[in-house]
């Protein structure tokens, strides 16, 4: 069995002829925590998006704009998840009457998200935080061995941002979170990735980010 959950080796990702990743290489094995850093338009979410299609059947993906219906309920939102584990009666049945195990799986994830009493409030009445939430849920409530998550917690405040990763951290094997908070990511990450102009400028242990990384990687212009 591979112990490599990412092998992405001289990748260039374009944007018609504008270079977003630049003959980027880069392993992440199974198990690692590795937040992604870099400043606004450095090619994060387009790192992000190519290995959520390398490991498509293995990985739960949130992205920036996360993707839930408005129109549906909480509950329904991270029901969504099993749609393609679960029939297709069983899935209609749950549209329609949520049945007893569902409501108490998905209520358990809610409550360790501090969301529990929102299960069946339209996403649509929801505040900017909470919608996150609902998307954090949704792939915690799919149970796959990677997470994917673009910048997940940048509604959130100081106490949820720390609660929300640590149980992101415990409920994926592999996770690749993108951050502009650096000091949580050092502090819940293993290894941080800086990105600068779609390359990788810095790949360490995050213990090892020094100030001068944190300039390299967000002020320096070279
Ligand atoms: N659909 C697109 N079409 C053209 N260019 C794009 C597209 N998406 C992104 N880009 C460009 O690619 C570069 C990398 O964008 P990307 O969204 O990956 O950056 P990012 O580091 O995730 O930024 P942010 O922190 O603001 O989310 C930027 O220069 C951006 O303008």
């Amino acid at each position: 069995m591979t112990k490599m959950a990412f092998n992405l080796v001289n990748e260039s990702i374009y944007y018609d002829s504008f270079k977003a990743i630049d003959s980027l290489t880069l392993n992440i094995q199974k198990g690692e925590k590795v937040a992604l850093l870099g400043k606004s338009g450095s090619g994060k979410s387009t790192l992000l998006k190519r290995m959520f299609e390398l490991q498509k059947d293995s990985s739960s993906y949130i992205p920036q704009e996360l993707g839930l219906v408005n129109n549906l309920s909480v509950f329904h939102n991270v029901y969504i998840s099993k749609l393609d584990t679960n029939s297709f009666f069983y899935n209609i049945r749950n549209f329609i009457y949520p049945c007893k195990t569902q409501v108490s799986g998905i209520s358990n994830i809610l409550k360790e998200l501090l969301l529990e009493d929102k299960l069946f409030t339209k996403s649509l009445n929801l505040s900017g935080g909470q919608r996150q939430r609902v998307a954090i849920a949704r792939a915690m409530y799919g149970q796959n061995e990677i997470l994917l998550a673009d910048e997940p917690v940048s509604a959130l405040d100081e106490f949820l941002s720390k609660r929300v990763i640590e149980k992101l951290n415990s409920s994926f094997e592999t996770v690749v979170c993108t951050m502009h908070n650096v000091d949580l990511a050092i502090e819940n990450f293993d290894r941080v990735i800086g990105l600068k102009d779609g390359e990788v400028l810095v790949d360490k242990a995050s213990s090892a980010l020094t100030s001068e990384d944190r300039n390299r990687l967000y002020y320096a212009t070279k």
